[in-house]
C-alpha cells in the first residue's frame, strides 16, 4: 500500500479525546467524559404495550399469552387468538410458499426478520435447506441488485466517505453494545456480479443471519456494515433509486486511510476480541486489507479463508471415497483472486502438512489459468503479487482447455466469477482423463457458476463428483439420481466464528481454518458418502456448526491465542451451550 498509512498506530488516529482513558473498558466515554465532550445519550426502558409489538426483538405477535397481554398493555390491540409459535411458523411457511418469484420471498423475510426476530430465526433454523438460497445465495445477489428499489428500513451501519473523520462517533450510534462479530463490506465485488456499491448491504445483513442460525451468534451481537467509498458502476450511478455516494469509488491513499480509520474505530469501540469479516472486497483490496489487519486485529476474509477452508474440508472428505490421498492429486483453477489463490495456498499448506515437504514443492502440484491464460514463470514479472506463487515452470498455455490437456488435472476448480466456463469440452475433457473427476463450480450466483450440475453429470456421464457455490437440485441422469454439494463457505464461517468469539481469540491463523476444514470434513456420513456427496446436509448444520467451533477453539487454546480462561473441558458442549436459541421466552 505504498505511501499509506501503515505505520500509524489506531491509538492515534482515532482516539479524538486528548489524552483521556476509556478506550476499550469505557467505550461509550460516559465515565470519563468532561463537560465539553459530547456523549450519546442511550436510554433503555421496560417495553410495553404498543412499542413492545414494534420492537423485533420482543415482538412475539400473536404468541403473546393472556397473561402477558394483561401484564404488558397489550390487550385490545391484538384479536383474541393465541398461537404458538409452531402454528406461527406452519403459517409463515405457508404464505412463503405462496410466492413464486424469489425476490417476494426475500422481502417477505426481511419483513418478518424487522418484525418478529425469534420467528424469523425459528423459520431459518428450522427450514434451512429451503431457506437458505433466499436469504442468501442466489436470491441475496438480486436483492442487492435491486436494493435501491426495494429497501425499507436499514438493516446495519453504513459509513460514507461522508463521515471521514468521525467514525468512531457512527459506531456509537447503532443501538447495540455488545457487538461480537462485524460483516464489513466495500461493495466492489459482491458475489460474481461485480460493484454495486452500497447497496452490497444485503450481503453483511445476509452473512450474519446465517451467523445467527448456522452459528448461534446472538442476533444483537451481530452488525452488518457497508462501507460506501463511491461506485464505478454507471447504472448505479444514473439510478435514482440508487442508496449509495453518486462518485466514483475513492482508491489508493484516500481508500486505505479511510479503511484505516475504520479499522481502528472498530478497535476503539469493541476491543480487541471483536471479529472482523472482510467480505466481497475487489482483490485489490482484499488481500492488502486482511494482511495489514491481522496481526493487530481479529480479521479473517471469507472469500479467502473462509472458501478455501470449505474446499479443503470436501476434498479430505473425497478422498475416502477416491481412495486417495490430497498429495496424490493435480489440481487446476480457472480464476486466480481471492477464492482461487485462497483455496490454492490452504490446499498446499494442508499438503505440506500431511507429507513434510516444503510448502514451495506442494504449490508445484496445483495449477492456475486467469483471464490471460496459464499462469507460468514467464508471466511472473506483470502478474500481481498473489498470484506469483502459482507461477511455476511450464510453456504458455492461452486458455483453460489448453490447460487441462497440458496439465491434466485430477480436480478443476472454477472461482472465475464467469457462468458457464466450464464448457462441454472442457467437463469430457476432465473425464477422458479422470475415471472420477472432482469438479467444482464456486462462482455465485447460479447464473455465474462455470457449469450447471446437469452439465456436470450429464458431459462426465454420471462419473464426476460435483459441488457448486450456490445450490443445485438433485440431477436425474440415466435413471439415477445425483446429489451436488454446495461448497460454500456458509459451512464454515458462523462455526469459525463462534469458535473465535467462545475461545476469546485475539487473532486468526491458518492452523484454525486447517483445523476448521477437518472438522467439517469428519461430519461427513457413510450414508452421504454412498449418495455421492463430500459435504454433509444443512439439515444438521448447528450440530456441525458446534463441532466446528470446538475445533476451532481447540487450535486457539493449544496456540496460547484464547483468552477466555481457564479452557472449557468439553468444548462441543460448551459451544452448544453458547449458542443463541429462537425459541420465545416467557415474559413477567
Ligand atoms: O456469499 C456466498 O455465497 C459465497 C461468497 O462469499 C461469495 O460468493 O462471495
Ligand atoms: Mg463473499
Amino acid at each position: 500500500m505504498g505511501s499509506t498509512p501503515a505505520e500509524v498506530p489506531c491509538d492515534v488516529v482515532s482516539d479524538n479525546r486528548s489524552g483521556l482513558g476509556g478506550g476499550i473498558s469505557d467505550v461509550y466515554g460516559e465515565d470519563l467524559a468532561t463537560l465539553d465532550q459530547l456523549v450519546t445519550p442511550w436510554v433503555s426502558s421496560v417495553a410495553s404495550g404498543y412499542s413492545l409489538m414494534r420492537d423485533p426483538r420482543y415482538n412475539k405477535g400473536l404468541a403473546f399469552t393472556d397473561k402477558e397481554r394483561d401484564a404488558h398493555y397489550l390487550t385490545g390491540l391484538l384479536p383474541p387468538v393465541v398461537l404458538s409459535q409452531e402454528v406461527q411458523e406452519r403459517k409463515l411457511m405457508h404464505n412463503l410458499r405462496q410466492y413464486t418469484v424469489p425476490l417476494q420471498r426475500y422481502m417477505a423475510l426481511m419483513d418478518l426478520q424487522e418484525r418478529n426476530e425469534r420467528l424469523f430465526y425459528k423459520l431459518l433454523i428450522d427450514n434451512v435447506e429451503e431457506l437458505l438460497p433466499v436469504v442468501y445465495t442466489p436470491t441475496v445477489g438480486e436483492a442487492c441488485q435491486k436494493y435501491g428499489s426495494i429497501f425499507r428500513k436499514p438493516q446495519g451501519l453504513y459509513i460514507s466517505l461522508k463521515e471521514k473523520g468521525r467514525i468512531l462517533e457512527v459506531l456509537k450510534n447503532w443501538p447495540q453494545r455488545g457487538i461480537q462479530v462485524i460483516v464489513v463490506t466495500d461493495g466492489e465485488r459482491i458475489l460474481g456480479l461485480g460493484d454495486l456499491g452500497c447497496q452490497g448491504m444485503g450481503i453483511p445483513v445476509g452473512k450474519l443471519s446465517l451467523y445467527t442460525a448456522l452459528g448461534g451468534i446472538r442476533p444483537s451481537a451481530c452488525l452488518p456494515i457497508t462501507i460506501d467509498v463511491g461506485t464505478n458502476n454507471e447504472k448505479l450511478l444514473n439510478d435514482e433509486f440508487y442508496i449509495g455516494l453518486k462518485q466514483r469509488r475513492a482508491t489508493g491513499q484516500e481508500y486505505a486511510e479511510f479503511l484505516h480509520e475504520f479499522m481502528c474505530a472498530v478497535k476503539q469501540n469493541y476491543g480487541e476480541k471483536v471479529l472482523v469479516q472482510f467480505e466481497d472486497f475487489a482483490n485489490h483490496n482484499a488481500f492488502d486489507l486482511l494482511s495489514k489487519y491481522s496481526t493487530s486485529h481479529l480479521v479473517f476474509n471469507d472469500d479467502i479463508q473462509g472458501t478455501a477452508s470449505v474446499v479443503l474440508a470436501g476434498l479430505i472428505a473425497a478422498q475416502k471415497v477416491l481412495g486417495k490421498s490430497l498429495a496424490d492429486h493435480t489440481f487446476l483453477f480457472l480464476g486466480a483472486g481471492e477464492a482461487g489463490t485462497g483455496i490454492a495456498e490452504l490446499i498446499a499448506l494442508k499438503i505440506s502438512k500431511e507429507t513434510g515437504a516444503p510448502i514451495d514443492e506442494t504449490r508445484k502440484k496445483i495449477w492456475l489459468v486467469d483471464s490471460k491464460g496459464l499462469i507460468v514463470s514467464s508471466r511472473k514479472e506483470s502478474l500481481q503479487h498473489f498470484k506469483q506463487p502459482w507461477a511455476h515452470e511450464h510453456e504458455p498455455v492461452k486458455n483453460l482447455i489448453g490447460a487441462v490437456n497440458a496439465i491434466k488435472p485430477t480436480v478443476l476448480i472454477g472461482t472465475s466469477g464467469v457462468g458457464q466456463t466450464f464448457t462441454q469440452e472442457v467437463v469430457e475433457a476432465m473425464a477422458t482423463n479422470n475415471e472420477t473427476p472432482l469438479i467444482l463450480a464456486l462462482s455465485n450466483p447460479t447464473s455465474q457458476a462455470e457449469c450447471t450440475a446437469e452439465q456436470a453429470y450429464t458431459w462426465t456421464k454420471g462419473r464426476a463428483i460435483f459441488g457448486s457455490g450456490s445450490p443445485f437440485d438433485p440431477v436425474e441422469y440415466d435413471g439415477k439420481t445425483y446429489f451436488p454439494g454446495q461448497a460454500n463457505n456458509c459451512y464454515i464461517f458462523p462455526g469459525l466464528g463462534l469458535g473465535l468469539i467462545m475461545s476469546g481469540a485475539i487473532r486468526v491463523r491458518d492452523d484454525m481454518l486447517l483445523a476448521a476444514s477437518e472438522a467439517l470434513a469428519a461430519q461427513v456420513t457413510e450414508e452421504n458418502f454412498a449418495n455421492g456427496l463430500i459435504y454433509p446436509p444443512f439439515s444438521n448444520i448447528r450440530e456441525i456448526s458446534a463441532n466446528i467451533a470446538a475445533s476451532v477453539a481447540a487450535k486457539t487454546y493449544e496456540l496460547g491465542l484464547a483468552s477466555n480462561l481457564p479452557r472449557p473441558k468439553d468444548l462441543v458442549k460448551f459451544a452448544e451451550s453458547c449458542m443463541y436459541s429462537p425459541v420465545y421466552r416467557n415474559y413477567r
